[in-house]
């Protein structure tokens, strides 16, 4: 089943052309992960396709678009960590993480104990527990990172077709929590039935937990398919302007940046 039809988006931002006639599907269940050089639109793809900037063209979810559902039945089903999030200043992560249940919390009601249970639990799960009371702001980079993505969880729990924006999820972790923050994200998408459509800078991680990659440039598609076709040396080196190789491992392409060297004679 498909959840995301995405036909000939475009947007602009300060009268320039950000995004040109993007077409893309995105299948329920799948992972979908944008990559593409600084620029290219992939933040601004990721907004327009949650509805959260003015584009031109359509975007479909499971059939129907955004723009019939209010904002809490729209929060009910995507969720979106951006990369740089908006905190309420003095916000504890409890509370912090608790925002996410906010559209399945009755107008004028309070969290249920059921809220309050699946906060703690995504913040055991991420690692967070230990800074459960502790000020958002006293975090460090990849400790508030983890917390940005427990709020989407806790936000999507217990809610049908759920899709999962993520906006540079893993770029202030270190390698461990990386691993684990991506680990978790893949265990959910499988477990719970989310899709997820995610950008990144690091190529090899991006193809090994990708179904597919979109490669952008310059705001439009320029290739779309599994890691093993979009991660070629080629394309990579036309559209980064990087020199790069790229080595076929049983997990998957690896890429590796490779010095420049003059040619000898
Ligand atoms: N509000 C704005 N006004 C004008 N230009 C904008 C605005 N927001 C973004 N842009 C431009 O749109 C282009 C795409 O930005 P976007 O953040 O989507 O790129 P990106 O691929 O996510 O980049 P990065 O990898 O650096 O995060 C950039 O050239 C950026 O300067």
């Amino acid at each position: 089943m498909t959840a995301i039809i995405v036909s000939d988006l475009s947007v602009r931002l300060g009268g320039n052309p950000v995004l040109s006639g993007v077409d893309l599907t995105v299948e329920a269940g799948e992972w979908l992960t944008v990559i593409g050089p600084n620029g290219a639109g992939k933040s601004t793809l990721l907004h327009a396709m949650a509805g959260l900037i003015p584009a031109t063209g359509t975007v479909s979810w499971n059939g129907g678009g955004l723009d019939g559902l209010s904002r809490r039945q729209r929060s009910q089903r995507v969720a979106v960590v951006p990369q740089h999030p908006v905190v309420p200043p003095g916000i504890t992560v409890f509370d912090y993480v608790l925002l996410g249940r906010t559209p399945h919390i009755p107008p004028l009601g309070r969290e249920s104990h059921r809220d309050l249970a699946i906060v703690t639990r995504v913040c055991e799960r991420l690692d967070l527990l230990g800074f459960a009371s502790r000020h958002l702001d006293t975090l460090s980079g990849g400790e508030r990172q983890r917390a940005f993505l427990a709020r989407a969880l806790a936000q999507l729990e217990g809610a049908p077709d759920t899709v999962l924006l993520l906006d540079e999820p893993t770029s202030a972790l270190d390698i461990g929590h990386q691993q684990e923050v991506l680990e978790l994200v893949d265990t959910l998408r499988v477990d719970a039935g989310f899709t997820v459509v995610s950008t990144m800078h690091e190529l090899s991680i991006a193809g090994e937990y990708a179904d597919r990659l979109v490669l952008l440039a310059a705001g439009g598609v320029v290739a779309v398919g599994s890691p093993a076709q979009v991660l070629t040396q080629p394309l990579l080196s036309e559209h980064y302007g990087a020199h790069i190789e790229v080595i076929d491992t049983a997990s998957g392409p690896v890429v590796v940046p490779v010095r420049p060297r003059p040619a000898s004679d």
